[in-house]
């Protein structure tokens, strides 16, 4: 169902875009109803071909919106508010998706009236398929989060979290999809060596990643389970696993994760 909201991006980068492109393919909001702000024009001529508005001035997109979204690099949030603090009211939602950036830093620089939410999404909203997490902060109430849930459920599934697990979702699902990314490289790299044409390869890896988190989801089974079932005695399946515990490859995805983990965490203490 179409959002009877106007929506402004502050910062319309990668994230920006993947957001905007999974809520106008889901029919959430029109192109129409959308602004953004952006110092790189090219960034805000991609808007303009979708029908939205673009303005030079972040200020412009705050006036024109009711929910805001904050899409600029940790490091420029806190002078981004500051700066469109002055035209601020208290009809908008603002949604900082900036990792490590705290509520209480989204709430100082914005002012005390702000109704603040915090979100860690990723970039498969782009496809509908977004996991993301939140937490609120400032005046936000029940209605903001319901606002903000109705718009990433629209685009795949969010969870309301303590803000301090955000660092732990921003590891595991904000930057997660980069993990993947290289998974799949990965496997279809494999496949080519073993003969595979590339095109045939890399669509047969994104497809075994996309059909085993389906049954994962679908199942409710344990991984292990799953893996178990795939795993023939004496078979091919159990030759790979072998090598792929002598690489430490849960270790790995484990590190992975705690490093991105770690890495959110210092951003919110800098
Ligand atoms: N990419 C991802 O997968 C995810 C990103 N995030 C978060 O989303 C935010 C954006 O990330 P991402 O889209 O990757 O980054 P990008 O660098 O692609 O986008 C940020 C955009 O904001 C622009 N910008 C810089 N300063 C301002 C300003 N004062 N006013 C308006 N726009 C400005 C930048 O322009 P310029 O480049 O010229 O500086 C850039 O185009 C980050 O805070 C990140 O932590 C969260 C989850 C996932
Ligand atoms: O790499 C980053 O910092 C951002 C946050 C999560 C995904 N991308």
């Amino acid at each position: 169902m179409a959002l009877d909201k106007r929506i402004g991006f502050l910062g319309s980068g990668q994230m920006a875009e993947a957001l905007a492109r999974g809520l106008m393919a889901k029919g959430i909001i029109g192109g129409d109803r959308m602004y953004c702000s952006d110092p790189n024009p090219l960034r805000r001529e991609l808007f303009r071909g979708w029908g939205s508005t673009p303005f030079e001035s972040n200020l412009d997109v705050v006036r024109n919106s009711d929910v805001l979204f904050i899409a600029v690099k940790p490091q420029h949030v806190f002078q981004l508010l500051t700066e469109v603090r002055p035209v601020l009211h208290e009809r908008h939602t603002i949604v900082s998706i900036a990792a490590g950036v705290t509520v209480d830093k989204l709430v100082d620089a914005a002012g005390p009236h702000a109704r603040v939410v915090r979100v860690m999404p990723n970039t498969p909203c782009l496809v509908g398929e977004t996991a993301a997490a939140m937490c609120l902060g400032g005046k936000a109430d029940a209605s903001d989060e319901q606002l903000v849930r109705q718009l990433f459920e629209a685009v795949g599934k969010i969870y309301t979290v303590d803000e301090k697990l955000l660092a732990a979702v921003t590891g595991l699902s904000g930057s997660g999809p980069a993990y993947v990314f290289m998974m799949v490289e990965a496997l279809a790299d494999g496949g080519v060596k073993a003969g595979l044409p590339r095109e045939i390869a890399q669509a047969l890896a994104a497809q075994t990643v996309l059909g085993s988190a389906k049954m994962v989801l679908e199942t409710g089974k344990h991984p292990g389970a799953l893996k178990d079932m795939v795993t023939s005695p004496g078979g091919t399946t159990i030759a790979g696993v072998h090598e792929l515990e002598k690489a430490g490859v849960r270790a790995a995805f484990m590190s992975a994760v705690v490093a991105a983990t770690n890495r959110a965490n210092e951003l919110s203490s800098m």
